[in-house]
């Protein structure tokens, strides 16, 4: 999928060699484990474009959808907003002019939206805070926002519980395009919904973009989704980005050999030759593996994977990865030419 021509593509937010620690929850009285939830990940997320972020459930997508919020501080590294360092804000500078250019939209509508108040007051709940216009202007706002995500006048009085987990997103949708942001951070917008309705929000998200010139991080763990979706993508494995690139490019030209496990469990037309299954669990975010942190499920890995983590290649087109035994290149069009045989045939 391509960008609105108008769309222009410069950076909103960049993070440059981001870590982010947490205190291991088991750590025991004297213990100091930290769990590496992020570990010097570096992404530019353009004006107007998709990034798609992939990766196992611990990888840390949902770490790094915190830090593009501003809900959680780097502990090394640095966010830029717009070129400014975004913690070298006072606390009402962020609040005042990064809070209205990011929102937000979680997994879950029926958790994140207060159950005893109703669609109206959620809508306009970011209005009021940031003391947006008139009341009358607050409420013609609520009115086109409703309209925008496709709800009827009617929801406005309804309470969350009332309506369907579609409805509900829609909802949560709203409240996150209240200010008019210039960026929306989905982070498993459609996992905690019917089969039957993920269609239509991811299809919303699609039509806002295009029509608001939104640009989006969107979180997923499934590939097909993203590759449909997004403009670029970013693969994270255990705290890192280990790939990244045009959409087009990794889910067609994978080099990480863990995003090719990704796409190879896949259904798909570019149908990988084989299914690659990775044996057990993503290790520990409290002890990584040195080196490359895929290695000790990776089918090529040897020595040289344990020393550092690899640097990163990138082609002329701005495909990035970081492995030192990558996946051949062009296989998008040797796969082509067998399906394209097998066609003919
Ligand atoms: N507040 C916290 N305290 C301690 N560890 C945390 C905290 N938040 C996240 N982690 C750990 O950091 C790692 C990354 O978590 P994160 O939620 O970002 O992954 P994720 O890819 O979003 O996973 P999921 O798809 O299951 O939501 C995991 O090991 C997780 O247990």
């Amino acid at each position: 999928m391509t960008a609105p021509k108008d769309a222009s593509m410069d950076s909103l937010i960049r993070l440059d060699h981001v870590h982010v620690r947490h205190k291991a929850r088991s750590g025991g009285l004297f213990r100091r484990d930290a769990v590496h939830a992020l570990t010097d990940a570096s992404l530019e997320i353009r004006r107007g474009e998709i990034l798609g972020l992939v990766g196992e459930s611990g990888c840390g997508k949902s770490t790094l959808a915190r830090v593009v919020t501003g809900l959680q501080r780097p502990t090394e590294g640095q966010v830029r907003f717009r070129g400014e360092d975004l913690w070298s804000l006072s606390p009402a500078q962020r609040r005042e002019q990064f809070g209205p250019a990011v929102g937000v939209v979680f997994q879950d509508p029926s958790t994140a939206l207060n159950p005893r108040l109703s669609v109206r007051r959620v809508i306009r709940d970011p209005l009021d805070v940031h003391r947006r216009g008139t009341p009358q202007e607050r409420e013609a706002r609520v009115r086109e926002l409703l309209d925008l995500v496709g709800l009827p006048g009617h929801t406005l009085e309804a309470l969350p519980g009332q309506l369907s987990g579609g409805q509900r997103q829609r909802v949560a949708i709203a409240r996150a395009l209240a200010l008019d942001p210039e960026l929306i951070v989905a982070d498993e917008p459609t996992s905690a919904l019917d089969v039957s309705v993920r269609a239509q929000i991811l299809n919303l998200l699609v039509d806002l973009r295009e029509r608001l010139g939104l640009g989006m991080v969107f979180i997923s763990h499934d590939v097909q989704t993203v590759r449909y979706l997004a403009d670029r993508v970013a693969v994270l494995y255990l705290g890192r980005v280990v790939e990244e690139g045009a959409a087009s490019q990794v889910t067609a030209d994978s080099r990480h050999p863990y995003t090719e496990a990704l796409l190879s469990a896949t259904p798909s037309l570019l149908e990988r030759p084989e299914r690659i299954v990775l044996h057990g669990p993503v290790p520990s975010a409290t002890n990584p593996p040195s080196g490359c942190p895929f290695r000790t499920r990776c089918w090529k890995a040897d020595d040289a994977c344990a020393t550092a983590f690899p640097t990163a290649t990138e082609d002329t087109a701005g495909h990035r990865w970081h492995c030192v035994h990558p996946e051949p290149a062009a296989k998008a069009a040797a796969r082509e030419a067998v399906v394209g045989t097998a066609a003919d045939g």
